[in-house]
């Protein structure tokens, strides 16, 4: 069998909610909030406060604007804003039609409504690049569904789906920005050099760039609603299709992108007084801290199940602090140290629990018997880093532009047909950015015992999306070689014109301006018919950590091409990317990308190998 590459598809199940009834408030109204983290919010805070049983509190509307104005002109001297002098309404005019749109409702005629503020929405500082900071766990309620099957799982189905590639979008977005915010520090870099330099205090660069600055993740968002591609608009009270309870998110801006808060800087959101019946009650309390405290008492929506903390807090499990606290450790290193950080294999499945064995761990390629690899690419002439993609000949590769920022240790913005990194004959060092995918393995892997997959891989660490997480390494064979094998479940063919053209019901990537430095895309479309790979790694006798990688039909990795020694795509690296922000000890995944009744057996006979990823939208066959 041959486990063939694949690129990314949709997401995760569920949907959520925000209210308890009065009864259950005290235990759960503080389950619900604890579970978001890095929370500052007024109505955030008033679960470290227990709601008062006192008599109510009301706020008159000029309070309430002055306290809103005050909480977030204090926000805005904690996050850096473009314009310091802009005031809320002419940032709403800026932000396009949607934006325009939703905020109809300023915050003084919510005051004439008399309108009751809903907490939609939590943490106001959050970091201050927008990035990814602390995640914020999703502490709401899933619905339950009268009709469990046909049509309503066709919804369902779609919702996940759409979040997914919301996320995924605001992320794309995200990194073009965080390119560019890089870009101009770098400029400014180099111009404070050089006005150091020169006598002439002509060059101010801080100040000339001052005015351009904005976080990457508001652009991002201004961005997609200028575009209509926030999910879920319209403000709502109750669950938001497609997210369960338990999803993390990873930055405010990413809850605006589904429609999960519907701004990006209030941590309250409020609706007209025709919802005032989902709110029970609400008052004002001075915190301990000095800032007044909003606090909500909701009512549960009917039908609505209890939420517990189980499924707010421990959704993926408890990261072990070390060695001594893993549970069935099974191997305490399988990569015998090769790899800068060691990777656990784990067992808490078979009876009498075994290591993985049957292979040699090795983290780089082995060039195998009758393959020859092509004589190393001319270079760029960069020195130390690449930082001009206009200079930079492997910039120019890459659609004149590299395909990494340099935030978390380098992230791919988007996958390409090809990524084209510098070389052995680049005249830059090892900390290139367009090396980022040669740098091995940074976050904390283990190798676990699944009850119906065999082996699996998790990490411990957050990976956020773009990051690349392993090479498949193994013997570089020619496919021809291996096909008289029978039995092999290793074999990662090296496929991508297929990946780039999109066959075999995969994905077609965008097409890349500058694809192959010696074909046209033309030319590779005439290639069709010579799409058989020709080679393949396999990784059955001798392997690194992504051979025990299982599929997923909703994965969260998707397969990237690399060339960084050699220019020959048939030959090309593959490297396995995080396709989504991924949270720890969720099961890393990617699409092995095989058309269902593609496999034979050797008695000529289609073979079918069920699938067991669990995805919503599990196809329920591997091939
Ligand atoms: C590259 S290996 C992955 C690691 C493997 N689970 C192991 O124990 O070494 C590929 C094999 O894993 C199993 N596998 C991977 N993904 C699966 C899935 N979604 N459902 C069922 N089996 C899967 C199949 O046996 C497949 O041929």
């Amino acid at each position: 069998m041959v486990v063939k590459s694949r690129v990314l598809r949709s997401a995760t199940n569920g949907e959520l909610h925000s209210s308890v009834t009065p009864e259950e408030k005290p235990k759960r109204a503080k389950v619900a909030t604890r579970g978001r983290k890095n929370v500052k919010a007024a109505a955030v805070k008033g679960d470290a406060e227990e709601p008062s049983p006192s008599p109510q509190r009301r706020t008159s509307a000029r309070i309430q604007i002055k306290q809103l104005a005050e909480k977030e002109l204090l926000v805005r001297q904690r996050v850096e804003l473009p314009d310091e002098t802009d005031s809320p309404s002419k940032r709403t005019k800026k932000n396009g039609p949607l934006r325009s749109k939703r905020n109809t409702k300023s915050k003084d005629k919510a005051v004439e409504d008399k309108a009751v503020a809903v907490p939609v929405s939590n943490d106001v500082t959050n970091s201050k690049d927008g990035g990814a900071s602390e995640p914020e766990v999703c502490a709401l309620e899933k619905s339950t569904t009268a009709d469990e099957g046909g049509l309503a799982n066709v919804v369902e189905k779609s919702d996940h789906a759409k979040v997914k590639e919301t996320l995924r979008l605001f992320n794309k977005y995200y990194l073009h920005f965080v390119q560019e915010e890089e870009q101009r520090c770098k400029k400014a870099e180099v111009a404070q050099k050089a006005s150091k330099g020169s006598k002439s205090k002509k060059v101010a660069p801080e100040e000339d760039t001052k005015s351009k600055r904005k976080r990457p993740d508001l652009k991002a968002i201004t961005k997609m609603m200028e575009a209509n591609e926030i999910l879920n608009p319209e403000k709502r009270i109750g669950n938001i299709p497609g997210i369960s309870i338990g999803h993390r998110f990873y930055s405010r801006a990413e809850m605006v992108a589904v429609g999960f808060h519907s701004h990006w800087l209030n941590g309250i959101d409020y609706m007209g007084l025709s919802y005032s019946k989902m709110v029970i009650q609400y008052w004002a309390e001075k915190g301990i801290s000095g800032f007044t405290v909003f606090k909500f008492r909701l009512r549960r929506i009917e039908g609505q199940s209890l939420l517990t903390t189980n499924q707010v807090q421990f959704v993926y499990g408890r990261v072990p602090k070390s060695v001594s606290e893993i549970r069935g450790l099974v191997c305490e290193d399988i990569t015998g140290s090769q790899e800068d950080i060691p990777i656990p294999a784990t067992n808490l499945v078979d009876d009498q629990p075994v290591a993985p064995t049957g292979f040699t761990y090795c983290k780089s390629i082995k060039v195998g018997h009758g393959v020859k690899l092509p004589s190393n690419a001319n270079g760029c002439d960069c020195r130390g880093s690449c930082i001009s993609s206009r200079t930079c000949s492997c910039a120019k590769l890459n659609g004149l532009d590299f395909p990494y920022v340099h935030r978390d240790g380098g992230r791919l913005i988007e996958a390409k047909d090809v990524v084209y990194e510098c070389g052995p004959n680049c005249g830059c060092g090892p900390g290139c950015v367009n090396r980022t995918s040669q740098r091995g393995i940074k976050y904390r892997l283990e190798v676990f015992r699944t009850p119906k997959k065999g082996w699996a891989v998790r990490s411990w660490d957050f990976i956020p999306s773009g990051a690349p997480v392993c090479e498949y390494t193994g013997v570089l064979s020619r496919t021809d070689d291996l096909d008289h094998v029978s039995e092999n479940n290793y074999i990662f063919d090296i496929d991508c014109l297929q990946t780039i053209r999109g066959f075999g019901g995969r994905m077609r990537r965008s097409r890349d301006a500058s694809l192959l430095p010696n074909n046209s895309a033309d030319g590779i479309d005439d290639q069709r018919s010579e799409s058989v790979p020709e080679f393949c790694v396999d990784a059955c006798s001798t392997g690194n950590i992504a051979r025990f990688i299982n599929h997923s039909c909703e994965p969260n990795l998707f397969v990237q091409c690399v060339l960084s020694s050699h220019h020959d795509i048939k030959l090309a690296r593959v490297v396995l990317f995080a396709a989504e922000n991924i949270p720890p000890l969720q099961e890393l995944t990617y699409d092995y990308g095989y058309a269902l009744d593609s496999v034979y057996g050797s008695d000529g006979k289609i073979k079918q190998m069920p699938c067991f990823c669990g995805a919503t939208e599990c196809r329920k066959r591997l091939f």
